[in-house]
C-alpha cells in the first residue's frame, strides 16, 4: 500500500495530527521551559552575583577600615613638634608609611591653609603645593576623619583615594592635617575588585553614589568616569537612592544585564556585580537549541514511523474495502472476509461479514421467492424452464427422453365458491403433498398457474412410455380419496397432457404439446390422461 498524500485519507489526517501535536509539544516545551529555567537561572545568578558583590564590598570595606585605623593611630602619636620641622617630619613619617605601608601613594603632612608640608614617599613638587580645595582637607580642618573623593593624583596623574586625620594639640585646636594617599589600582588595595571574574563578558563596580563617581571597575577605563544620568539605567538610579539587592536592567550602552549590589559603609561605597543575560542566560538557550535541534531530527523519523505505522494498520481495512469493491464490481464471489486482526478493524470486518451474511441471506431468500410458488413452495414456472433446460441437456448427453405431464384440476373452481379461497388454498396444499408423494426425488412438480401443475420426468431409462403412465395412473390415484378441509370434505380429480421428449426438443414445444393434450383429457370426459 503506497502512501498518497490526500486530506481526505484518514491516514494523511492522523499524520498530521500527529506531527501538530509534536511541534506544539516542542513549542510548549520550548516556552515553558525557557521561561521556568530563566527563572530558575535568574534567581541562581543572582544569588550567587549577590554573594561575590557582597565578598568584594566587605573586602573593599576591611581594607578601608585598615588604611582609616592606621591613619588614626599615627595621627594619635604625632608629635606636633616636628610640623616646623620639615626634615624630622619627613623622617616620622617614613618610619610610620615603611612599618605599614599602607598608603601606596604615601603619607602627607597639610598645614591648616591645605598647603603640604612634607610627605614621604617624597614626589616632586608635592611640598608646596595646596590641597586646601579638597573635601577631605576641608572636612579634616573641622576635626572629623574624611575619606576624600576619589580624584586623579596631581603628583603622579592617577586615580587614587585620599583619606585625612585631623592633627590636634592638646586643647583640641587642630594644628595641621595628616593625610594617606592609596593609588586606586595599587597591588594591595582593593585586591578582590580587581582579581574577581565573572564569567566572560561580567564584572564588577565600585560607586561612590556621593560623588556620582564610579571609583573601580573590572573595566579600567571606566575608573573615575561619572556615573550616568538618572533615567538611563533604572537598576542604577535605585541603586544610587540606596536599594541593594538584585535585579534585571538595561545598562547604559543598551544590553541587557543581572545585577546585585552590595555596600561598603565605611566609605559609603556600592559594589556592583553584573553580568549580560545573554551570557547569564546561555544554558536556556542551549536547551532551546536542543529542543529544537533534537525536533527537526524527531520529525521526519516520526513522519516516516507514522506512515509506516498507519501502513501497517489500515493494510487490513484497505484490504476489506477494496474486496467490497470487487465484490461490488462482480468481480469476485461475495463471501465473507478473513478477520486478521482483534482490534477496530478486525471489528469492522467482523460486522461487515455480518451485514454480507444477512445480504446472502436475503438474497438466497429473494432467490427461493423468484424460482417458487409462495403458496405451495413448488418450483415456480421460471424454475421450471431452467430445470427442463437441464433435463434436455442431460438428455442429450444420454439420448434418454424426458416427459411433461401437464395437470389442470378437475372442479376447483366451486370449492373456492363454495368453501371460500382459504379452503381452496388448503386443497392445493393437500394436492402438492399428495403429487410430491408419487414422483422421485429428483423429478419436478412445479405450479405453473392457479389449479396447474407439471410434472418434469427427466432420465427416463428404456420403456419410458411404461414409466410415463405408470407416473399419470399414479397422479390420478391420489385423487381417489376425498380432500378434507376445515368441516367439509370434498373430491377433486385432475386432467393430465403428457408430451414425450428428446434431448432434440424444444421445451417451449413441449410445454405447449403437453397442454394442449390436457385440454384432450378434459374434453374427454376429466379425471385422466392423454397423450400428445
Ligand atoms: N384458492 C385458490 N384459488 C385459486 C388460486 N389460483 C387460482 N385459483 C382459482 O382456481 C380456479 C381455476 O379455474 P378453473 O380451472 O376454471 O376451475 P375448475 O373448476 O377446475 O374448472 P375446470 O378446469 O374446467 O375443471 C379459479 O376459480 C381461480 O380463482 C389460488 O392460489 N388459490
Amino acid at each position: 500500500m503506497m502512501f498518497r498524500f490526500s486530506l481526505n485519507s484518514l491516514t494523511t489526517r492522523i499524520i498530521i495530527l500527529g506531527t501538530v501535536l509534536l511541534l506544539v509539544g516542542a513549542l510548549g516545551r520550548v516556552v515553558f521551559l525557557t521561561d521556568y529555567l530563566r527563572k530558575d537561572v535568574t534567581e541562581l545568578t543572582s544569588a550567587q552575583l549577590l554573594t561575590i558583590a557582597n565578598y568584594v564590598a566587605q573586602d573593599v570595606d576591611r581594607d578601608i577600615i585598615v588604611r582609616r585605623d592606621f591613619l588614626a593611630h599615627v595621627a594619635k602619636t604625632f608629635p606636633l613638634a616636628l610640623l616646623g620641622k620639615p626634615q624630622a617630619l619627613q623622617a616620622w613619617l617614613g618610619e610610620r608609611h615603611d612599618l605599614n605601608p599602607l598608603f601606596s601613594r604615601g603619607l602627607v603632612v597639610l598645614d591648616t591653609n591645605g598647603v603640604v608640608i612634607s610627605d614621604y614617599p617624597a614626589l616632586p613638587e608635592r611640598v608646596g603645593s595646596s590641597a586646601s580645595d579638597r573635601d577631605y582637607f576641608q572636612q579634616a580642618l573641622r576635626g572629623k576623619a574624611a575619606i576624600g573623593q576619589p580624584i586623579l593624583g596631581r603628583a603622579a596623574g592617577i586615580p587614587v583615594l585620599p583619606m585625612a586625620e585631623p592633627l590636634r594639640d592638646d586643647t583640641g585646636k587642630v594644628r595641621a592635617v595628616l593625610v594617606g594617599i592609596s593609588a586606586l589600582q595599587s597591588a594591595n588595595f582593593m585586591e578582590a575588585l580587581y582579581s574577581t571574574r565573572i564569567g566572560h563578558s561580567g564584572g564588577l563596580l565600585l560607586i561612590s553614589p556621593r560623588h556620582g563617581l564610579f571609583v573601580g571597575s573590572s573595566d579600567p577605563g571606566m575608573i573615575l568616569a561619572k556615573t550616568p544620568p538618572a533615567g538611563v539605567n533604572k537598576l542604577h538610579d535605585l541603586t544610587m537612592e540606596g536599594f541593594r539587592g538584585t535585579g534585571i536592567t538595561i545598562n547604559a550602552k543598551g544590553i541587557e544585564e543581572l545585577a546585585a549590589t552590595a555596600s561598603v559603609p565605611s566609605a559609603d561605597w556600592v559594589v556592583v556585580a553584573r553580568l549580560p543575560t545573554t551570557e547569564a542566560f546561555t544554558p536556556v538557550a542551549r536547551l532551546r537549541q536542543f529542543v529544537l535541534r533534537n525536533t527537526a531530527i524527531i520529525l521526519p523519523i516520526f513522519v516516516i514511523f507514522m506512515i509506516l505505522m498507519m501502513r501497517h494498520l489500515m493494510r487490513p481495512l484497505m484490504d476489506t474495502a477494496r474486496r467490497a469493491d470487487r465484490m461490488t464490481l462482480g468481480e469476485i464471489p461475495l463471501e465473507s472476509l478473513p478477520v486478521v486482526r482483534k482490534d477496530e478493524v478486525g471489528h469492522l470486518t467482523a460486522a461487515f461479514n455480518r451485514v454480507l451474511g444477512k445480504l446472502l441471506e436475503s438474497r438466497a431468500e429473494l432467490t427461493h421467492i423468484a424460482h417458487h410458488d409462495l403458496l405451495t413452495g413448488l418450483p415456480n414456472r421460471k424454475l421450471l424452464a431452467d430445470r427442463m433446460k437441464l433435463a434436455l441437456a442431460r438428455a442429450q448427453r444420454s439420448h434418454g427422453k424426458v416427459a411433461v405431464l401437464f395437470l389442470d384440476l378437475d372442479g376447483f373452481k366451486p370449492i373456492n365458491d363454495r368453501f371460500g379461497h382459504e379452503s381452496g388454498d388448503l386443497a392445493l396444499c393437500e394436492v402438492t403433498r399428495r403429487l410430491t408423494s408419487v414422483i422421485r426425488r429428483e423429478d419436478t412438480l412445479a405450479r405453473v398457474g392457479g389449479d396447474e401443475f407439471v410434472i418434469l420426468l427427466s432420465d427416463l431409462g428404456a420403456a419410458p412410455e411404461a414409466a410415463v403412465t405408470s407416473v399419470a395412473n399414479k397422479c390420478l390415484a391420489v385423487f381417489e380419496r376425498p380432500f378434507l378441509l376445515p368441516h367439509q370434505s370434498c373430491q377433486l380429480a385432475t386432467s393430465i397432457g403428457i408430451a414425450l421428449g428428446d434431448g432434440d426438443s424444444d421445451q417451449d414445444r413441449l410445454l405447449i404439446a403437453a397442454d394442449q393434450a390436457m385440454y384432450r383429457a378434459k374434453e374427454a370426459g376429466r379425471g385422466r390422461f392423454c397423450w400428445a
